[in-house]
């Protein structure tokens, strides 16, 4: 029960509403409760009239049609009542979840990369829907049988005891067996839904990988493979269902068999009871009656016991996430003014996941307006240097400074409110070409993002669709090439008109000649800005005020253009190769 504790504030926030839902429960049970009893008096008359205890036959019919009347009454009356009770109890457990959902999704986007590397997405999906669902059977249909099963009990077992303890004590002997075989055999059916669960969990992080990777998969022609590894998977998903459908089939005539033997009790007790003069016909009905009454809860103590268990299991892989610190937290909260002065003091990084040590004594300045271009081998580090600009990660050793300041000072707000990136592999959402680009500026009238557009050199293209910036991207929309992409996402950064722009080799999909289109409208954006730009190519890093060249996480070699063709080593045997395929 400790990780259900978490949701006590919840409990605490709605305690009106559920304080509510309690009372109504009080009074509806109260009402049901009062049939058996009018039963019983409406068959004590009869028998009465039979033995002749009372003559006038127009009393009798007169007791039984008002006692017909109330019970009609007392039903309506119980419905109406429990119809309230969900109502109350129900609707706060939907309130509840929705508090919930939206407390964990706030978490996913308070937790930093490393936490997404770490977690699969079927499994972050599966603790927002699945689990949440689990722990609303805890807060929502749990505590309504709960309360039910304690008013009916008390309520229910007094009256009976008021009535005939012995036969109270006879009828009762069933009970305790019957709740601790349920338990039993809800603690069975807990087991087997855990497992039942888990083949869900795999089912769906198998197709939702499947599906991101659609295109591989048609491309090298394995859906015959893919459809095997399913079949595997939802074979032994299916016979975990059917193992868990054995143990619930098992439940109900468990019950009826014991709801059988309670009747059987009081039918042979009571009649007993009967011959020997000690009770009357009706009290025997009464009985039957409360007994089926009272079964339904007792059988709900499984239930709701094995409820329970499933709502602790999934509250517990909730607060997993929720009890997670973000790496990379916001330790100032007053404003920062950034300028866009980036120096690198000593930084060393190394990867927590894979111990890779990506940057090994870094070094460099770059001054707020200047552009600094990063060059160097695949794997080289320099990716994760603009991790660190970003903050995305903070350094191992040494120190990233912005304006001078270490970068863990400065409001994680004011950095990244203040930084156009866009990254080697970019993405769009299936939303508006316009709407994607508006991304980077929620405002942005439709002049600016025509604008930006150009800059990117995108705008004719986006011209050329029917629906031009409306046109829908995604799934259910137009898929732009990869060029195109890139270029949507150079409008998204540079629409912001961030202090820093960082470019990650976002021009590896365009020819040279819109590349060239591309860094000369750059030239005239980026003034005043701070701007990295990450290439392979000698032509995008040329006019860089400052380069630098990365091997193996160091850097081996750094200045201008002009130094650098000078100087033997890869910049110059980059310069003099990409120069050779031009002239081809
Ligand atoms: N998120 C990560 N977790 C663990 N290791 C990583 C991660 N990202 C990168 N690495 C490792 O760090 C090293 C540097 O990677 P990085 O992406 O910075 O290189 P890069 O120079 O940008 O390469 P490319 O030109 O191919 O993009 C590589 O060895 C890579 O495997």
């Amino acid at each position: 029960m400790k990780a259900l504790q978490y949701l006590n504030k919840y409990f605490s926030k709605y305690k009106w509403r559920i304080l509510a839902g309690l009372l109504i429960t009080v009074l509806s049970k109260l009402l049901a409760l009062q049939v058996p009893r009018i039963i019983k008096e409406s068959f004590n008359a009869v028998e009465d009239y039979l033995n002749g205890t009372i003559t006038d036959l127009a009393i009798v019919k007169e007791a039984l049609l008002m006692n017909v009347l109330l019970i009609v009454g007392l039903a309506l009356l119980s419905g109406f009542f429990t119809f309230l009770m969900r109502q109350t109890i129900i609707v706060t457990s939907r309130l509840i979840e929705f508090d919930l959902k939206n407390e964990i999704y706030q978490q996913y986007q308070k937790l930093s990369l490393n936490f997404y590397k770490q977690n699969r997405t079927g499994d972050l999906m599966n603790r927002i829907s699945e689990d949440v669902g689990k722990v609303r059977m805890y807060v929502g249909p749990a505590v309504m049988y709960t309360m039910n099963m304690i008013v009916l009990f008390a309520v229910g077992f007094t009256q009976m005891a008021r009535v005939d303890l012995k036969l109270t004590l006879y009828t009762l002997i069933p009970f305790p067996l019957l709740s601790i075989s349920i338990f039993i055999l809800s603690r069975v059916i807990h087991k087997r839904s855990t497992i039942v669960q888990q083949y869900l969990s795999k089912l769906t992080t198998f197709n939702q990988e499947f599906f991101s990777g659609i295109n591989v998969v048609k491309s090298y022609g394995i859906e015959a493979s893919i459809i095997k590894d399913f079949d595997i998977i939802s074979d032994l998903s299916k016979e975990k269902n059917i193992n868990l459908q054995k143990a619930n089939a098992l439940f109900f005539p468990l019950m009826i068999f014991l709801i059988g033997i309670s009747n059987l009790i009081v039918i042979y007790v009571g009649g007993n009871q009967y011959i020997n003069g000690e009770i009357k016909s009706g009290v025997i009905i009464e009985f039957i009656m409360y007994v089926n009454i009272l079964t339904w809860p007792v059988a709900v103590v499984g239930w709701v016991t094995s409820m329970v268990q499933q709502a602790e299991a999934s509250q517990a892989r909730i607060n997993e996430f929720l009890d997670q610190e973000p790496e990379i937290k916001n330790d100032s909260e007053t404003a920062t003014e950034i300028h866009g002065k980036v120096t690198f003091k000593d930084v060393t990084f190394t990867y927590d996941d894979t111990n890779i040590t990506a940057l090994k004594n870094i070094n460099f300045t770059v001054e707020s307006g200047e552009t600094l271009a990063i060059l160097g081998k695949t794997g080289s580090g320099k990716s994760t240097i603009i991790e660190l600009i970003s903050r995305l990660y903070d350094t191992t050793k040494g120190t990233v400074l912005l304006d001078d300041k270490p970068i863990e000072k400065a409001n994680l707000n004011d950095v990244r409110s203040q930084i156009g990136f866009v990254p080697q592999d970019p993405f769009l959402f299936s939303d508006t070409i316009g709407n994607n680009i508006k991304f980077g500026k929620e405002d942005a009238t439709e002049n600016e993002i025509i604008e930006a557009a150009k800059n990117a050199v995108i705008h004719s293209n986006i011209s050329d669709f029917t629906n031009g910036y409306n046109t829908i991207l995604g799934e259910r929309g137009v898929t732009l090439s990869g060029g195109q992409k890139q270029r949507v996402s150079i409008a998204r950064a540079i629409i912001k008109n961030p202090k820093i722009l960082i470019f990650d080799d976002c021009l590896s999909a365009v020819d040279t000649e819109t590349e060239e289109k591309i860094l000369s409208n750059l030239e005239k954006v980026s003034k005043n800005k701070t701007t990295f730009i990450i290439s392979h190519r000698v032509s995008s890093a040329k006019n860089a005020d400052k380069i630098i060249v990365l091997d193996d996480g160091k850097i081996i070699q750094q200045g201008t253009h002009n130094q650098l063709i000078t100087e033997k080593g890869y910049y110059k045997d980059l310069y003099e190769q990409q120069l050779l395929e031009k002239e081809f």
